[in-house]
């Protein structure tokens, strides 16, 4: 089923995305690595060397995401699978009462770009690609993956911008997977509990040992390779459609 597939992943040079690149590319796909300029996308092509390219973009720019697409189409001729894992974290509080300042208007307006609107704009973008394939017996012609996060639903101080954005996607996965139902394309959204990636790594390690601590099993971070396994798994079954997976050892993330 993996052979021959084409899969796009967004954030795909870092964390969550490129194990998901590394996992295809092992089931025999090929990927399109899609991330910042600025990202080691480049490099990570070349480590991972065959039936994989890079192609940087920023997820908020319609221009970008298209020429995304036409390199996939020219290198690869099709589309199969989208992976939205490009995301952005910020911590604020809404009101610091110290220095009486509220919350940067800006900052939570990136926070929605990235995250929310970005995700978006690739899935409108690719449905149309996607959309061209031939259904399979099923009737199926694809599969569009999301990330959100457990902070859509357990947001903690200072994630209000982050939690809205990423309870934003949760909250546009059902009506997408109805909106492309009769064109065969599935849509599902990971919400993960707390992975070991660059993200996380922002983050001192005292502070990880006691993140971990409140994970009830198993009590440490995920790896990001356990992300791509699920990711495979929804690809593989055809049932799994418009629904949010928690992937979080039981997290419920205290305030
Ligand atoms: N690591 C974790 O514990 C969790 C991560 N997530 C989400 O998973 C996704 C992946 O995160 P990680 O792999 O942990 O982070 P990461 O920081 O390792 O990877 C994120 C990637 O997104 C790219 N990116 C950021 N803004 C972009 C833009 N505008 N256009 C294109 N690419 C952009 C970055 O360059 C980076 O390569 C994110 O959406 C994050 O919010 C959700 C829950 C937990
Ligand atoms: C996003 C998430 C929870 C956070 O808010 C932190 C982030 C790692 C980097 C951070 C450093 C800080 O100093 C403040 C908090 C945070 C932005 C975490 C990575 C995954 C967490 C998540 O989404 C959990 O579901």
């Amino acid at each position: 089923m993996f052979k021959g597939l084409v899969g796009l992943v967004t954030g795909g040079a870092s964390g969550l995305g490129r194990a998901t690149v590394e996992q295809l590319l092992k089931q025999g796909g090929r990927v399109v690595i899609c991330d910042l300029p600025s990202s080691p996308g480049q490099e990570t092509a070349k480590q991972l060397k065959e039936n994989v390219a890079f192609v940087p973009i920023d997820v908020t720019s319609e221009k970008d995401v298209k020429n995304a697409l036409q390199t996939t189409v020219d290198k690869f001729g099709r589309l199969d699978v989208v992976v939205n894992c490009a995301g952005v974290a910020t911590a604020t509080r809404v009101y610091n009462f110290k220095k009486e300042q509220p919350f940067d208007l800006k900052s939570f307006q990136r926070t929605i770009e990235v995250n929310l609107i970005g995700t978006f704009n690739v899935i409108r973008l690719a449905a149309g690609l996607i959309g061209k394939n031939a259904p399979d017996a099923d009737g199926q012609r694809g599969v569009i993956i999301n990330t959100a996060s457990v902070a859509a639903f357990d947001g903690q101080i200072g994630q209000a911008a982050y939690s809205a954005s990423k309870a934003g996607v949760v909250g546009m996965t059902l009506p997408i997977a109805r909106d492309l139902a009769k064109q065969g394309i599935r849509v599902v959204t990971i919400a993960p509990g707390l992975f070991r990636t660059p993200m996380m790594e922002m983050l001192p390690e005292p502070a990880i040992k006691s993140l971990e601590a409140t994970v009830p099993f198993p009590p440490r971070l995920g790896h990001p390779s356990e992300f791509a396994l699920l990711v495979q798994s929804i690809i593989q079954n055809p049932m799994l459609n418009g629904e949010t997976i928690r992937l979080d050892g039981s997290l419920r993330m205290q305030p």
